[in-house]
């Protein structure tokens, strides 16, 4: 496909490679309509630059929609890094990658996404401002997979409240795939909480910290393989590792009630948000419940505060709930529903922005 076809929904996408180091990053900015892009930076052992590039774009478009439903005045932007974050992570290659986002001049605010740590990006900091998401002691807000796991839980009483009408989470059943900075915080809350989970991670490690904790507490854990997390007889299934995973080949074996997790872009297609409605599954539009981060780091850029964070965060519930309602109302998939308030608000807040009201000088003003 022609490239400029494949982005034409996009403004800017900047391809990175530092030979030295071994970067080789994309860099992808969606909109910035409501104001500079912001969105975390992914680092993954993609098969082909295609599919990272597929990546970023889909992510960074995410990234718009998820700003506006939260309510921040950020456009939509994201990067990826291709690599193994196990092995292929140096602070030269962050430095590396933090000079191509000071290239870019402001219009790109990254942090931590899947691969990546608050630390990583220390390194990235001596090279721009423009990182987010760092530890309190380096300025930054610390780490946003703390809000993100915030706001799946808020998430998780919302769907609960549409479904069983209460905010009781104790009781049920929850499969967790990815038990990562987010699928970690999310599972020891459960845990806390009276829950019985199905767990799964392609990283043992992961796997041998959560089964711990499940021991000191007592509480019902159960390990599966990875292509098993689907079938699991729990009453929700949380996403939090990659994209893509509610297609064609998972939906039939689903026997959940509601899907409610952090991963980005969970949907392989819009279709998929149908297939699920028809089965009486009940999808939380994932840029809904994972705005967490995105929040603290938005507010960060204000100056941060933990508890407006909190506050904000806790808006997922009702966001949710409103979401939930209208595509009831009107018959359409809960996907439509968080679009269509999207899309209507991008339009309104860029009619405003259009609207002169301060007494700077023009930027467009010519010098004689
Ligand atoms: N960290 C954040 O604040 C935010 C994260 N997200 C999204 O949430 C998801 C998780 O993010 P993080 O927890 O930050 O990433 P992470 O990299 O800390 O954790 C991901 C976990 O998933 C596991 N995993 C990868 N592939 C798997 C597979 N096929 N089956 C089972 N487990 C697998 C990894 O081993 C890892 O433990 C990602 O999709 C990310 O984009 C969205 C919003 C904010
Ligand atoms: O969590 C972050 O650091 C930024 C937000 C983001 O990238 C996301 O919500 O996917």
């Amino acid at each position: 496909m022609d490239m400029f076809e494949q982005i034409r929904e996009h403004e800017q996408v900047v391809f990175c490679n530092d030979e030295a180091t071994g970067l080789k990053a994309i860099i992808a900015i969606h909109s910035t309509r409501l104001g500079p892009a912001l969105g975390g930076c992914r680092m993954y052992p993609y098969k082909s630059v295609d599919d990272a590039l597929e990546d970023v774009l889909r992510l960074s478009k995410g990234m718009t929609y998820k700003c506006a439903a939260a309510d921040v005045d950020f456009g939509g932007g994201k990067a990826v890094i291709i690599g193994d974050p196990t092995k292929d992570k140096s602070p030269e290659l962050f430095r590396a990658f933090g000079q191509f986002v000071e290239s870019i001049q402001g219009r790109f605010y990254t942090g931590t996404d899947m691969g990546t740590d608050p630390e990583d990006f220390v390194h990235a900091l001596k090279e721009t401002n423009c990182i987010v998401g760092v530890d309190e002691v380096y300025g930054g807000s610390g780490d946003s997979s703390v809000p993100t796991a915030q706001g799946v839980i808020f998430g998780l009483q919302a769907t609960s409240k549409a479904l069983w009408d209460t905010d009781d989470l104790s009781g049920k059943s929850y499969a967790i795939q990815g038990l990562g900075k987010v699928g970690y915080k999310v599972a020891e809350y459960l845990l806390e909480n009276g829950a019985d989970l199905y767990v799964t991670d392609i990283n043992q490690k992961a796997i041998d910290q959560i089964v711990q904790k499940a021991k000191e507490m007592g509480a019902g854990i159960k390990v599966v393989n990875s292509d098993e997390i689907y079938s699991q007889p729990a009453d929700i299934f949380i996403p939090c590792a990659m994209g893509g995973i509610i297609n064609d080949e998972t939906i039939p074996q689903l026997q959940v009630k509601a899907v409610v997790g952090s991963a980005n872009n969970q949907l392989k297609e819009e279709r998929h948000g149908h297939i699920l409605q028809e089965k009486g599954i009940l999808y939380a539009p994932d840029y809904i419940v994972n705005a967490g981060g995105l929040i603290q780091v938005a507010d960060e850029l204000y100056s941060p505060n933990k508890e407006r964070v909190l506050k904000k965060t806790k808006a997922i519930y009702n966001s949710l709930l409103n979401i939930y309602r209208q595509a009831e109302s009107e018959g359409i998939t809960t996907v439509e529903a968080a679009n269509k308030f999207c899309e209507n608000r991008i339009e309104a807040r860029t009619r405003r922005n259009s609207f002169f009201s301060h007494m700077k000088r023009p930027k467009w003003a010519v010098r004689m």
